[in-house]
């Protein structure tokens, strides 16, 4: 298994700083990394401050939500097949949101082979102070972005008075209990800390002795052991509380030759044939995932 590090936050919040800290830490220990970045709407100019010696894969053509997740499929899967390392490195452009990025680097075809460790937001603490000024829309991706990391760097605290750095910590606490907070300048995070996130991979067993953290976004790998019945399954589907955000994978259903390929998406459900035999497995992303109880896995 490859840890996996998705790294989020607001535009200059301070993303490249931490990419640039952690490979240096990483290299340091004698760990390979490899990146995959993404910028909307610019020239790759970040990815010069990567050394060529590092597996880099860009997507240019936007970000890594936008651009569908197939295409960071491939590049994942190319990255898996073709380079050697040990770590990977995921920058989302500050337009992404967490749930977005998660499901793209997150498909039951190599879910096996990246362990996934957390999103770690990097706050540009200054933004968070003045965050009434943001337009809405904004602010609310802002917040999401805050809200859904497992790991939060309250950065450029130097720029900031104590009293104002004790604000920023408090309110970025209260407003996201599970995640680990740190304060930070340059957006230097120890490596050691990095390393120390749980991982958002949950099953039963694990999720069990992590009750404080089950508030937190993750995923459960889901293996069929059985075909179900289509209207079943999509009458438990419509059980599912708003917090289960994506599935996707390969669903046995009876009467159906191969797996057919799922997706859900906040509500929606879409069913296509496949012609080739896929493993009967797909990925849950959302909160509290434990105790689901899915049709036919059990
Ligand atoms: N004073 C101060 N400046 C910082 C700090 N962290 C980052 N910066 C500066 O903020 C700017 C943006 O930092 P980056 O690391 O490029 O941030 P980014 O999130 O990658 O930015 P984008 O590529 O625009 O998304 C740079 O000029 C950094 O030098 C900090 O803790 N204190």
């Amino acid at each position: 298994m490859k840890d996996v590090y998705l790294f989020s936050g607001f535009l200059g919040s301070g993303k490249t700083s931490l990419l640039t800290d952690t490979i240096r830490q990483l290299k340091e220990k004698g760990l390979k990394p490899a990146v995959l970045m993404n910028e909307l709407g610019k020239l790759p100019f970040d990815s010069q401050a990567i050394e060529e010696d590092i597996p880099l894969k860009e997507m240019l053509e936007g970000c890594i939500c936008c651009s569908g997740s197939e295409k960071t499929e491939a590049q994942l899967q190319t990255l898996l097949t073709g380079e050697n390392f040990d770590v990977l490195i995921i920058e989302t452009t500050g337009a992404a949101h967490p749930v977005e990025a998660l499901d793209a680097v997150y498909s039951p075809l190599f879910a096996n082979q990246l362990n996934v460790k957390g999103i770690v937001t990097v706050v540009d603490s200054m933004r968070w102070l003045d965050r009434h000024l943001l337009p809405p829309q904004m602010r609310s991706l802002f917040l999401e972005q805050i809200r859904h990391a497992h790991l939060l760097l309250a950065n450029k605290m130097d720029l900031l008075s104590e009293a104002q750095q004790a604000k920023v910590t408090f309110e970025l606490q209260s407003f996201n209990p599970t995640a680990t907070l740190i304060q930070t300048s340059h957006a230097k995070c120890p490596l050691s800390i990095l390393e120390s996130l749980a991982g958002t991979v949950s099953d039963k067993d694990v999720n069990k002795a992590r009750v404080g953290q089950e508030l937190a976004l993750s995923t459960r790998l889901v293996s069929f052991k059985e075909s179900v019945d289509q209207e079943t399954f999509e009458e438990w589907l419509r059980t599912l509380p708003s917090t289960i955000y994506r599935m996707k994978g390969y669903v046995p259903i009876k009467g159906i030759k191969n797996p057919m390929l799922f997706q859900y998406s906040y509500g929606m459900v879409q069913w296509l044939p496949e012609y080739v035999k896929m493993e009967p497995t797909i990925v849950i992303i959302g909160e509290q995932l434990a105790h689901l109880n899915i049709p036919g896995s059990e």
